[in-house]
């Protein structure tokens, strides 16, 4: 039974002291973490810091070794994992699509929450309209009927959001939203997500990257994940300095910001 869609203001994830541990080894030590409607989250670290590790739970793809996970208020090991998955829109770029579907189908089979079309489902007239708007807001109008396998990366990943918006979540998860996309496919998607961000106001997001060029000028808070560990984590003024990136990445950087945006260099 899918869980209710929980309306109040509280936290839409809450992660307390939590750990996962794997084969004996520590893939995440100690984290907590509240996110909160309209806020969106970098979740920064170099290779193997735990960043997929997390999302993972945050997406209600698996538990805790130790501590407590709420996904949209319910408590994973209390609740039905697969039901709250259906709430939370999730962005793979790796997306296991098997079949040339189009644009527009992509976008409906994010309301059955299922990689292929659900076989005879007729979409409703409201998938439809909404999925037509989705396609819109994402700039794809003009590609809604190219086919999945003649898309570019950047093609892809508009498509990927669009889906994951369908059954209006109150929580995106973008994991490594811009990899192999080029300049113009990775503005492009920012763009789409700062516009995202304006017309939903209380949306979440949580976004993995290892690029501060990759962030959105809308990101409010950070995390920086080393071995598993946090390193710090609040508002992004805050924690994206360059000490505290320096010290995340291992090498001596230095952090601008200009008109919103992120760069690092070396020092
Ligand atoms: N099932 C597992 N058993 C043992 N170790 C694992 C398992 N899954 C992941 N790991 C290890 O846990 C560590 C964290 O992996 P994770 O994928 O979360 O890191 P990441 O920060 O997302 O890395 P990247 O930036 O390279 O994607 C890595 O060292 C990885 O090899």
């Amino acid at each position: 039974m899918t869980p209710p869609r929980p309306t109040g203001t509280g936290p839409v994830l809450r992660a307390t002291d939590v750990d996962v541990v794997r084969d004996g080894t520590h893939l995440l030590s100690d984290i907590r973490l509240q996110v909160h409607p309209g806020q969106h989250w970098a979740l920064l670290g170099p290779n193997g810091a735990g960043k997929s590790t997390l999302l993972h739970l945050l997406g209600a793809q698996g538990h805790p070794t130790r501590g407590s996970v709420e996904v949209l208020g319910h408590r994973l090991g209390a609740v039905d994992m697969r039901a709250l998955r259906s709430l939370v829109g999730h962005i793979n770029p790796r997306h296991p699509l098997r079949t040339p579907l189009s644009v527009r189908q992509v976008v409906l089979t994010g309301a059955t929450n299922t990689t292929e079309l659900v076989p005879r489902r007729q979409p409703t007239d409201d998938e439809e309209h909404r999925a037509e708007e989705l396609i819109s807001l994402l700039g794809m109008t003009e590609r809604a009927h190219a086919r999945w396998n003649t898309l570019s990366q950047g093609e892809r990943g508009r498509a990927l959001i669009a889906r994951a918006l369908m059954p209006q979540p109150r929580l995106l998860l973008l994991d490594e939203p811009a990899t192999g996309l080029d300049l113009a496919a990775r503005e492009q998607l920012l763009t789409s997500l700062e516009d995202l961000r304006t017309g939903h106001p209380e949306l979440a997001t949580v976004l993995v990257t290892h690029h501060l060029e990759e962030l959105p000028p809308g990101t409010t808070h950070a995390m920086l994940l080393r071995e598993g560990r946090c390193l710090a984590a609040g508002a992004v003024a805050e924690v994206l300095t360059s000490d505290h990136i320096s010290k995340c990445f291992d090498h001596p950087v230095h952090i601008t910001r200009d008109h919103g945006r992120w760069h690092a260099r070396a020092r």
